[in-house]
């Protein structure tokens, strides 16, 4: 895969309009797209449509979170819209997990990747205390990889901070797939784990999940060109 087909633009947008006016701007053939609770919820799987139309690979991010079988169900109804990966939290557990992926075997023809998100980007030890998890982000996200891999699953989303040592567990097709980027002059936000794309690139992220550093400039495509030439630098 090129480098630059590495980065899958977050379109966080109130509405489907101001999303496919952001996806004109983008190539297809050089990044995909990610679609999250605030665009589907406002737009649906229409926009979902619109953007395949458009030809881009879509990342359905609904971070799917129940008892087995409404999330297994979820995730074919994702798998029959032809999304290219498709997401879940691993903490719903192996059975959860295990059933999400039973269901999405049986979709005809699914090439859809089925990922699991261990810690969130946003959350450091503290939240984990927070919420009666005495551990660290990393332990905690080695945990729950190693929990997704063995679920059967193709992947987990972690920070880009948890790459390397998490390359050393895993198996070398298991995708990577890194949010909190931001480069060194972007604002950090609600992120907490962050790397700048260089960084996560080195490190061996499988791909680069970026939504306001680009969505958020002043000109997103020279936001995202600049984007693309640290990727390439860093190479
Ligand atoms: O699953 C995700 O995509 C995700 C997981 C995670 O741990 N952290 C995280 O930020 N995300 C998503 O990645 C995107 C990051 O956006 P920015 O912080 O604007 O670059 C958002 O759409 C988040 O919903």
């Amino acid at each position: 895969m090129n480098d630059l087909k590495r980065v899958i633009v977050a379109l966080d947008y109130p509405d489907q309009i101001s999303a496919l006016k952001m996806a004109d701007q983008l190539d297809p053939e050089r990044c995909r797209v990610k679609v999250g609770k605030e665009l589907f919820t406002r737009a649906g799987p229409a926009v979902v449509e619109a953007l395949h139309n458009k030809g881009f690979e879509v990342f359905l991010d609904l971070k799917f979170h129940d008892i087995p079988n409404t999330t297994a169900k979820a995730v074919r109804a994702a798998a029959e819209m032809g999304v290219w990966m498709v997401n879940v939290h691993a903490s719903g557990g192996r059975r959860m997990m295990e059933a999400a992926r039973n269901e999405l075997d049986q979709v005809n023809g699914a090439q859809t990747l089925l990922i699991a998100v261990t810690v969130l980007t946003s959350m450091e030890q503290q939240d984990l205390a927070d919420i009666g998890l005495d551990i660290n982000p990393l332990e905690q996200v080695k945990r729950l990889a190693l929990l997704t891999q063995n679920s059967g699953l193709d992947g987990v989303v972690c920070s880009a901070q948890e790459v390397r040592p998490l390359r050393q567990l895993v198996s070398a097709d298991f995708q990577l797939v890194t949010p909190g980027i931001r480069p060194a002059d972007a604002e950090v936000g609600d992120q907490k784990r962050i790397m700048t794309p260089g960084e996560a690139i080195v490190a061996g992220s499988t791909h680069l999940v970026i939504g306001r550093p680009i969505t958020q400039a002043q000109v997103p495509v020279d936001a995202l060109g600049r984007i693309e030439q640290e990727i390439l630098a860093a190479r």
